[in-house]
């Protein structure tokens, strides 16, 4: 009977985190993976760089590719005003069990839907799911080698606009050299790299911040 690092992560949350208070949820999971165990969330660090993204968007619809156990799912939503939504995808059903309910407990539970499923199946339908044109901000944190797939997806599909933002995390480390290759070089965005280091780690990684420019 031995339990996942998700479940302990969770455990941690609920034994140290106060019941809808999205802060004290982000701040229960940076020290558990600090003090505790590694674990692939954002993070403080490049989390401060995310919330400054996703305040300066304001957006209204949020796309995230990659849930795991929901850290900046939080990180995002508890930034949002009212009536605007995270849709947030993960494959791994073990982890969107547990990001459901780290969620739950912040309390964010009307900002958020979390879909289980894979985005190349999951993208082609998001307009007639949940009724939306395009998204205003798009974070990749998911599989690395899915990023330029799912991107070049996204576009097709038209969910991007003028202005949409596109935030990835783990350029670096792992690293997605196809993607930042294509964002970079593109005439269709104008991109933008945040220094900063792995999640809980000296090891450097970044954010690749991409406008849309359609
Ligand atoms: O693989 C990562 N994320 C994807 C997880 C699975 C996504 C499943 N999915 C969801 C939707 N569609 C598919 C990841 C890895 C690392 C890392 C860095 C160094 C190291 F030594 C080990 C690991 C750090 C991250 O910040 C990451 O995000
Ligand atoms: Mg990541």
């Amino acid at each position: 009977t031995h339990s996942t690092r998700p479940q302990r992560l969770l455990s941690a949350v609920q034994k140290n985190a106060t019941r809808g208070d999205p802060s004290s949820v982000v701040k229960a999971i940076d020290q558990f993976c600090r003090q505790k165990e590694w674990a692939m969330n954002v993070g403080d660090e490049k989390g401060c760089i995310l919330d400054l993204v996703v305040s300066e968007v304001n957006p209204t619809f949020v796309l995230e590719l990659g849930t795991y156990c929901g850290y900046s799912t939080v990180r995002i939503a508890r930034l949002l005003p009212p009536h605007a939504k995270v849709i947030t995808l993960e494959f791994n059903p073990d982890f969107a069990a547990i990001a459901h309910q780290v969620i739950a407990w912040a309390g964010l539970e009307d900002k958020v839907h979390l879909i289980v499923g894979a985005s190349g199946d999951w993208i082609p339908k998001m307009k007639e799911q949940f009724g939306l044109n395009s998204f205003d901000l798009v974070f990749l944190d998911h599989w690395k080698d899915r990023y330029l797939p799912d991107t070049k997806l996204m576009e097709e599909c038209g969910l991007l606009r003028q202005g949409s933002i596109l935030l990835a995390d783990n350029v670096i480390c792992p690293g997605a050299p196809d993607y930042l290759d294509y964002v970079r070089r593109s005439s269709q965005y104008e991109s933008q790299y945040f220094k900063s280091h792995l999640e809980y780690t000296k090891v450097e990684d970044g954010l690749e911040k991409s406008i849309f420019l359609g």
